[in-house]
């Protein structure tokens, strides 16, 4: 991250010695902290070691490259601006991986800092994280939750409704029928993860209830390690001990056999004794085709939940809320401009706020919209070019089996009519063109014809679930 500072004094020429630089760093530690909370903070930023200073640039080092893309896509920008209001001549901040022959760095302890080297991690496998104090060996699995993520910070609007409430109802009444397993799924970035955290926050909350979170990934590194050190009885016990059962991104386990064998038997075994899992997925059970059929069976009895991709209203409300939670003054026409040009999940959405807050705050500007279009220029650009409302109108003709100039033609046939309101309201939801600009794609049609098409198309969706399965996946495969 490249921080852009006028004044071309050398960083820290203000700091007398590395003594000075740990008191900074150990600032930032305590700010941080309290920001994130103590168990994000041991899990992710008690890693971070001080490296070298270069001129006005200073790095900072993790030990995988997993960990420094984590801190990074989570921390960079805060990173950048806790070093900046230490020393305002502070141009850069550079995350690396610490590697063999660099300076011993500085390792980030509660207590103070301490000279020794911080020691690698073996590969890029995401090192175990802390738990949340259970006090019996079941803790061992319970993976520190994203603090953020609770239900009051989850913006629910039509897309994420039923969702929610699901989640909200399992949270309420683990193991109740109907709801075992509940089964998350949709497109990437749509708040999965988030409403999962949620949920074992909840049920953390009431202190009852022992909760296993992981991701399908770290279910398998955790499976292979088990088998390796030939402790395989130990992990499937400790995984049938909880009560609550939450696997992330299952589509991992397609093609990994083994491990989908063995989290099936766990999910029988923790389903008969009245267990709750919850699973996520990119996709519905029966989508999910490299995945055994009796295991997409047993996902599929519950409840399934999709989180469809955002609506322009929802995308708003969840802007709104994260300006508002931040503290800067947002107007409504950026957020209105960022919601119509980032349109594919709320993650990208999020970071393009996260960074205007921070220039904002950096620099003590007001966020406007001529600063969104310079600071967000690149990832403007890539929108941009995602998709055409040509691509569109084709992949949807292709899809109905109809003719590409039925996009543009006069008839009215429902056949043909229907294709093309799926067609316009796709070119609202994944381009940047007016509703004037989309009706002249279509024929010269009338802009009231696009808003027709649009609400007409959201409202067949919520109706009828097939329907709705085709536009999501046209769009999917738009997006991709
Ligand atoms: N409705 C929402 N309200 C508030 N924040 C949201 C909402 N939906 C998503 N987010 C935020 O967007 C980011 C991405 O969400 P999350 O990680 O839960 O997505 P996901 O569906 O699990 O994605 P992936 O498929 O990549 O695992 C998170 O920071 C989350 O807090």
């Amino acid at each position: 991250m490249t921080i852009g500072v006028d004044d071309d004094e050398s960083a820290f020429s203000g700091l007398e010695n590395d003594r000075e630089l740990e008191k900074s760093w150990l600032r930032i530690c305590a700010r941080l902290k309290d920001e994130v909370g103590e168990v994000e903070y041991r899990t992710w930023l008690t890693k971070i070691a001080l490296g070298p200073i270069d001129g006005d640039e200073i790095t900072l080092l993790l030990p995988t490259r997993f960990l420094r893309d984590w801190v990074r896509s989570q921390y960079g920008d805060r990173l950048s601006e806790l070093w900046h209001q230490e020393n305002q001549t502070l141009r850069r901040v550079e995350l690396q991986v610490a590697r063999p022959g660099d300076p011993a760095p500085v390792p980030l302890r509660e207590d103070g800092p301490a000279r020794a080297a911080a020691t690698p991690f073996q590969d890029d496998t995401p090192p175990p994280r802390p738990t949340p104090s259970i006090p019996d060996s079941r803790s061992d699995l319970v993976t520190a939750l994203d603090t953020r993520f609770t239900f009051d910070t989850f913006v629910v609007g039509k897309p994420n409704e039923f969702a929610y409430a699901c989640a909200r109802r399992v949270a309420e009444k683990p193991s109740s029928a109907g709801f075992n397993p509940l089964f998350l799924y949709g497109g990437v970035g749509l708040g999965k993860t988030h409403l999962m955290h949620a949920i074992g926050a909840e049920l953390i909350k009431t202190g009852q209830v022992s909760v296993a979170y992981m991701s399908a990934e770290k279910f398998m590194y955790r499976f292979i390690a088990a088998i390796r050190s030939q402790s395989t009885i130990e992990f499937k016990e400790q995984l049938r001990s909880v009560d609550v059962l939450m696997i992330d991104d299952l589509q991992f386990l397609i093609g990994k056999d083994n491990t989908q064998e063995e989290f099936f038997h766990t999910f029988n075994a923790l389903v008969d004794a009245g267990r709750q899992i919850i699973v996520s997925a990119d996709k519905s059970p029966s989508d999910l085709s490299g995945l055994e059929d009796r295991l997409r069976t047993r996902l599929g009895c519950g409840m399934v939940a999709d989180i469809h991709a955002t609506t322009f209203e929802l995308r708003i409300s969840i802007l709104e809320a994260k300006a508002q939670a931040s503290g800067v003054v947002v107007p409504t026409k950026v957020m209105e401009f960022l919601a119509h040009k980032i349109t594919s999940n709320v993650r990208e959405l999020e970071g393009a706020l996260n960074r205007l807050i921070a220039h904002a705050n950096l620099f003590g500007r007001p966020v406007t919209l001529e600063a969104t279009q310079e600071v967000l220029h690149d990832i403007l650009k890539a929108h941009d070019r995602r998709v055409t409302i040509e691509e569109i109108q084709k992949k949807v003709a292709e899809h109905w089996n109809i003719r590409l100039t039925d996009m543009s033609s006069a008839r009215r046939a429902r056949n043909v009519a229907r294709p093309r309101q799926v067609a316009m309201y796709l070119a609202k939801q994944l381009t940047s063109r007016s509703l004037p600009e989309i009706g002249r794609k279509f024929g010269n049609r009338d802009h009231t014809t696009v808003m027709h098409a649009v609400s007409r198309v959201s409202e067949l969706m919520e109706r009828d679930a097939a329907f709705a399965e085709d536009v999501e996946l046209l769009r999917r495969m738009l997006e991709s």
